[in-house]
């Protein structure tokens, strides 16, 4: 499903923020990215649907190289890859309902009046979305009544909206008191059993990761340290990589 070939991101041709990873994941999988500030879990999940375009290697999506597509093909790829951020990424003073659309747009030829634009196929889908993660009775709220987590469910929502085969989800839940994120988490895990949505997820909390994802990749330096089942992990590589970092 997702496959990087030696991909390393440089900024400022300087910094070496990811540093030739390789890495497959598959279809249905469940993968926690791990590892302190600055390890380089951000821009490796940017490189995937090339937010962050690599300076080396190559990215394939379901067997395509996204790097050598045109910009049609390459929206056509990206419509299937949602994307979840840390700040949720919605208009505050719009309706849940109208963030959620959002979502549509990937699947609209023009930009024409924001109403007008969507059939019922689009409500269906947006509706069907807010059932999935719960929130239906907010569909009229204004976005900025919600609390923290049900406005990550609302982006988790409007990405479902856009049909995705993979959600990227990049600190998804690290500004959330932890009942509220463990709410996010388990509806991201409802997603992935039940859809076969293939997850890719950075985390900080390492519990959570532990607890929700099937894989851990856990960087250090813009490296792989280890990526490993869930189950394989021990709790000494893990305080090996947060310690050894922490000296540097
Ligand atoms: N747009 C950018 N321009 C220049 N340097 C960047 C940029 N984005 C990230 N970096 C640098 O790349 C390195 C890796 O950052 P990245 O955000 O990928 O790590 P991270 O593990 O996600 O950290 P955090 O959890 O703090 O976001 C850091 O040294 C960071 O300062």
């Amino acid at each position: 499903m997702i496959k990087l070939e030696n991909v390393s991101v440089l900024y400022n041709k300087k910094n070496l923020a990811v540093d030739d990873i390789s890495l497959d994941v598959e279809r249905g999988q469940f993968v926690g990215v791990i590892g302190l500030s600055g390890s380089g879990k951000s821009s490796l999940l940017k490189t995937v649907n090339l937010l962050v375009r690599p300076s080396k290697g190559n990215v394939y999506i379901q067997g395509t190289d996204i790097g050598l597509l045109r910009n049609d093909k390459l929206r056509d790829i990206r419509r299937e890859i949602g994307f979840v951020f840390q700040d949720f990424n919605l208009v505050e003073r719009s309706s849940v309902l109208e963030n959620v659309l959002v979502g549509r747009l990937g699947y609209k030829s023009s930009l024409k009046s924001f109403f007008g634009l969507f059939d019922d196929t689009d409500y269906e889908i947006a509706v069907d979305a807010l059932e999935q993660i719960g929130l239906k009775d907010k569909m009229f709220a204004r976005t900025d009544q919600l609390s923290g987590g049900q406005k990550q469910r609302v982006a988790i929502a409007k990405t479902l909206c856009q049909k995705p085969k993979i959600i990227l989800a990049d600190e998804p839940v690290s500004s959330l008191d932890l009942s509220s994120a463990q709410v996010v988490m388990d509806y991201f895990k409802q997603i992935n059993e039940k859809s076969q949505i293939t997850i890719m997820i950075n985390l900080h909390d390492v519990n959570l990761a532990k607890k929700y994802c099937s894989r851990i990749v856990a960087l250090k330096d813009g490296k792989i340290f280890f990526d490993k089942e869930v189950g394989e992990i021990d709790d000494r590589e893990l305080q090996e990589l947060y310690e050894k970092n922490q000296q540097v």
